[in-house]
């Protein structure tokens, strides 16, 4: 038998691999076209050379889809030999060498048949043996090869073709040369359907013959019987006319009796032989055209014959496997009778001079993997067949030869194969040494958690639980209350040293008192000597040492002494100031923005109330003043009632505006009174001209009314006069105070006696001491009545204040309750007419009337002059109209002009004309602001104040107390 060109082909380039897992199918391989990776573990074992009868090649067709516009992506891949097919799956792939791969996609049937097949036609036209078989799946193409379709014959026609060649029915002569001359064929058809041999040619199928055959087309089939390896009686066509050998198989061909199944659309149902005998030569063709080999459950059949249908079907297929398995393996039973089909095959298989051509019909769908795989498989295993000793046909001469070399090549594969298995089997051994570590792992992993399960199980038991709580529960409970224990005696510990800090400071204060007690009796002690030596000057002093004894004992240590007003730490503030006009019978509340531009102010009380605030205030008192002897003046019996408007300025101590009082009537001097209330204590500095009341009071919820009612003492600092000093007792004194005091008010004073508002007796103060308290009740919105009997100088109309070098000669003209300036004027004594330069701002308003003592100078006058415009608060500076210049006196000269260089008044029958020029500068050193700036502390403010008299004053006292007097606010203050 011609080899053909793939399986020469095969046999010397392409060595086979072993890809199948039945490794007993490869007993059978010849060594030579295996390499042995692995030396033959016996190496007596010597493979011969001999030529292997390979009897079967397998060739394997992939279809094509041309119907699908979709085409699925092929599972299938082949080498660029052509021979190993790969298949590709998800966990990996798999390869298959065969003789030949072809893809209808690439190769139609004409290539196909030229490439694979037509060597085998052209080999049975020279009288070989050659068997070709479709296998494969259902749908997988194997009818469409064998048969073809409209456009493209298959490999039946095509090898009818092929054995007598091609020519057109009728024609003669030249077409001869094209004819096969002589030769010709005997066509037989069979069909084996569930494992009856039918005769497809035969026409009896009218007759009795065809009676419980299967129907077809054209009648019922004649059944045949297998009389050794062929058909009985089969019906045969002869003819060397291929076309219309062609026509007649294509007539048999739809006698094939095909179903519709899930599969394929007409499914073949049956196995169909087409066996072409070249008589001439003595060769042979047989075309095997299998049905599918599907499970009944693919195939979708249902019903007893259809599942006994595809029993049958596969009972062929299985049997064709078993049968070239057993070749194969070289058994020496081939079960050839297994079934119709492998009867029929028998001869293909055994006879030496029969080819087998297997082309495996696959589909690159991966859908159709599985049924692909095993397709493959099943070829591979055909391939893999030699042929063995039981072939019946034997060469006598070389089968000895020829049975020692297929032993030879079946030890040579038995040793490959047992170092493959050993190889797989090291490799599982390890798979499993390495599994059985995992295990042990997993069951150590196991026992843990086993454990650990078995742990908590116990751990679970109620009691255990509560017993766990219950320690838990003890142990929460001692740290609890071990912690109550020490935050207990940590607090313990905190009160006792709190205590103890406690005493140690009280103690501390204990001593700081006795010292400063200690040192005010010092004091006091020191006092008292010093009122021994001064006489009646100091006869309050020991009163004055209680003061300072009961300000010290009140006060904290270390705390910083003040004037006892107790208002260094008020906030400034002013809460109401009001004036009374003296030209309206009403009393009208002017801002005290408007207080410089009121001149005529009749009276200013200053009082501040309300709380701690310290009240100073200037005080109009019309008490009854009686006739003194040694003035000898008349007697005033007409008692007169006089209210006195208040005008209450609510200011804190702080304010300047009080200071400037203060200072100025100081400086004056004058006699400024500080009266304290809340402390039962009262600071008067009282001078010949007025008196200042500082009062505090620091229960001034009630109203400003009552604050004064508890005044009990009084403390006063004297001008420097010595003739003032006892003011209680000098009468004199205190007559010239009221006389300085109307003379500031001037002629407003009538109307301040409008208001008879009539006021408690209590209120009374000039009821009470009428000698000793020329102090005033004052309080917001009330007035006070002050009776004075006997006429009041208050009444006359123009105020006149003497001025002179000293100013006690000016105090003694004033002495006089009635003193009338204008009528009593001495030879010494000269008025002056002041009034204001006219200007644009000023229209040369007369101002007053002064009286001062010839010999007195320009600073004299200024010193009047600024007292009476203490509440306008204007600068000014003197003009010397008499003067060719007219140019005003510079301040520091006033002391060296005379008041007798002012011009004559020519208005007035006698008297000096001073002009004054407003400055610009209205606020300066020595003039107060306009506006009620908030007062500073009293005490801060009045050493300020050049006070040599009370300097010496001081510097009399003993050093001790000089020392202690100068280092507190006190020294400023001297207690009359
Ligand atoms: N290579 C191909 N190219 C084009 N069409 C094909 C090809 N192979 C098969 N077919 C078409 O597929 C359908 C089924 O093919 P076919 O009948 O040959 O399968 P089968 O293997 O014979 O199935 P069964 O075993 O069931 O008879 C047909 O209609 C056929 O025309």
């Amino acid at each position: 038998m011609a080899p053909t060109p793939s399986s020469s082909s095969s046999k010397s380039n392409h060595p086979h691999v072993l890809k199948t897992p039945q490794s007993k199918h490869r007993i059978n391989f010849s060594s030579t076209r295996t390499p042995n990776p692995n030396p033959s573990p016996n190496p007596n074992y010597t493979i011969k050379e001999i030529p292997q009868d390979h009897p079967v090649e397998v060739i394997s067709r992939i279809r094509d889809y041309p119907e699908r516009k979709e085409k699925p992506t092929s599972i299938l891949q082949v080498n660029p030999e052509n021979n190993t097919l790969r298949v590709r799956a998800d966990i990996g792939y798999r390869d298959f060498s065969f003789d030949g791969v072809s893809f209808s996609e690439e190769e139609d049937l004409d290539s196909f048949y030229k490439k694979f097949v037509e060597s085998r036609i052209n080999g049975v036209k020279l009288g070989a043996k050659c068997t070709i078989m479709m296998y494969g799946p259902t749908g997988s193409g194997k009818s469409h090869t064998m048969f073809g379709c409209s456009k493209q014959p298959g490999i039946v026609y095509r090898s009818l073709k092929g054995i007598l060649g091609e020519g057109e029915e009728g024609r003669e002569g030249g077409e001869g040369e094209k004819r096969q001359l002589g030769t010709f064929v005997q066509v037989t058809v069979l069909e084996i359907y569930n494992e009856e041999i039918y005769d497809l040619l035969s026409t009896n199928g009218g007759g009795g013959i065809g009676i419980g055959w299967p129907k077809s087309g054209s009648g019922y089939k004649v059944r045949l019987e297998v009389m050794g390896k062929k058909a009985k009686n089969a019906t045969f066509i002869s003819g060397n006319e291929a076309g219309k050998i062609s026509k007649e198989i294509q007539k048999v061909e739809k006698r094939r009796i095909i179903k519709s199944t899930l599969c394929n659309e007409r499914s073949s149902r049956s196995h169909c032989m087409i066996i072409l005998d070249v008589p001439t030569v003595g060769g042979r063709l047989m075309l095997v055209d299998m049905a599918g080999s599907e499970n009944i459950d693919q195939a979708g059949q249902s019903g007893f014959e259809a599942k006994m249908q595809t029993a049958k079907i596969n009972q062929g297929n299985i049997a064709l496997k078993r049968v070239v398995e057993s070749i194969a393996n070289g058994d020496s039973h081939v079960p050839f009778r297994d079934s119709k089909l492998t009867m029929l095959l028998q001869d293909s298989f055994e006879d030496d001079k029969s080819k087998i051509l297997m082309i495996l019909c696959a589909s690159p769908d991966p859908k159709e993997i599985h049924k692909t795989i095993c397709t493959l498989e099943y070829g591979a295993k055909a391939k893999c067949i030699v042929r063995g000793p039981h072939t019946p046909i034997k060469d006598k001469l070389g089968a000895e030869d020829s049975s020692v070399g297929i032993l030879g090549s079946r030890i040579a594969a038995m040793d490959q194969f047992i170092y493959k298995l050993q190889m797989e089997n090291k490799l599982r051994e390890k798979e499993r040494n390495d599994a059985h570590k995992q295990l042990r792992k997993k069951e150590e992993e196991v026992a843990v958690l086993r454990a650990l399960i078995e742990e908590k199980g116990s751990q679970a038991s109620e009691e255990e639980i509560n017993l766990k709580v219950n320690e838990r529960t003890e142990i929460l409970k001692l740290q609890l209350e071990k912690k109550l224990e020490e935050c207990q005696r940590m607090a313990e510990e905190f009160v006792e040293m709190e205590r103890r800090r406690m005493e140690e400071k009280i103690l501390q204060q204990q001593q700081e008192v006795e010292m400063l007690r200690r040192r005010l009796q010092e004091i006091e002690f020191e006092l008292c000597c010093s009122r021994d030596e001064n006489g009646p000057r100091d006869i309050d002093g020991c009163s004055f040492a209680r003061r300072l004894l009961g300000v010290y004992a009140d006060e904290d240590p270390g705390m910083v002494k003040s004037m006892d007003l107790d208002m260094g730490d008020q906030e400034a503030f002013v809460r109401d100031v009001r004036f009374v006009s003296t030209s309206a019978d009403q009393s009208s509340i002017i801002g005290t923005q408007s207080l410089s531009s009121y001149p005529h102010v009749s009276t200013l009380n200053q009082v501040v109330d309300h709380g701690d605030k310290v009240c100073l205030s200037t005080v109009f008192e019309e008490e009854e003043v009686e006739e003194e002897e040694e003035h000898k003046n008349k007697v005033e019996d007409e008692e007169v009632e006089k209210e006195v408007i208040e005008v209450t300025r609510v200011v804190d101590v702080s304010s300047p505006g009080i200071n400037f009082v203060a200072g100025s009537l100081i400086s004056s001097p004058l006699k400024l009174e500080a009266l304290k209330d809340g402390s039962e204590d009262r600071h008067s500095v009282s001078g010949p001209l007025n008196e200042f009341e500082i009062v505090k009071d620091r229960h001034s919820d009630s109203g400003p009314v009552n604050e004064y009612e508890n005044v009990k003492d009084r403390h006063s600092v004297s001008g420097p006069a010595n003739e003032y000093e006892n003011v209680k007792d000098s009468a004199s004194s205190r007559r010239l105070r009221i006389q300085n005091i109307f003379t500031l008010c001037g002629n407003n004073r009538e109307l301040c006696q409008q208001f008879r508002t009539p006021i408690p007796a209590k209120r009374r103060v000039a009821d009470t001491d009428p000698q000793t308290s020329p102090i005033m009740t004052v309080g917001k919105d009330s007035t006070q009545k002050i009776s004075n009997k006997g006429n009041s100088p208050l009444q006359k109309n123009v105020p006149v204040i003497e001025c002179g070098k000293n100013l006690s000669d000016m105090m003694a003209l004033a002495s006089k309750e009635n003193y009338n300036p204008s009528v009593k004027i001495t030879d010494s004594q000269i008025e002056v007419h002041v009034k204001w330069e006219a200007s644009k701002g000023n229209s040369g308003k007369f101002i007053t009337t002064l009286k001062v003592l010839k010999d007195a100078t320009l600073a004299d006058l200024r010193k009047l002059i600024e007292i009476y415009l203490a509440a306008d608060n204007q600068a000014f500076t003197f003009l010397v109209l008499g003067d060719p210049t007219g140019a005003p006196v510079p301040k520091e000269k006033e002391s060296t002009v005379q008041v007798i260089k002012l011009p004559i008044c020519n208005y007035q029958s006698h008297g000096y004309l001073a002009c004054l020029r407003p400055a610009k500068e209205t606020q300066d050193s020595n003039h107060l602001p306009s506006t009620p700036i908030p007062l500073t502390p009293l005490e801060n403010k009045l050493p300020l104040t050049p006070m040599p008299c009370l300097s010496h004053k001081v510097s009399d006292l003993s050093p001790k107390l000089a020392a202690h007097l100068n280092s507190t606010p006190f020294t400023t203050l001297q207690r009359h």
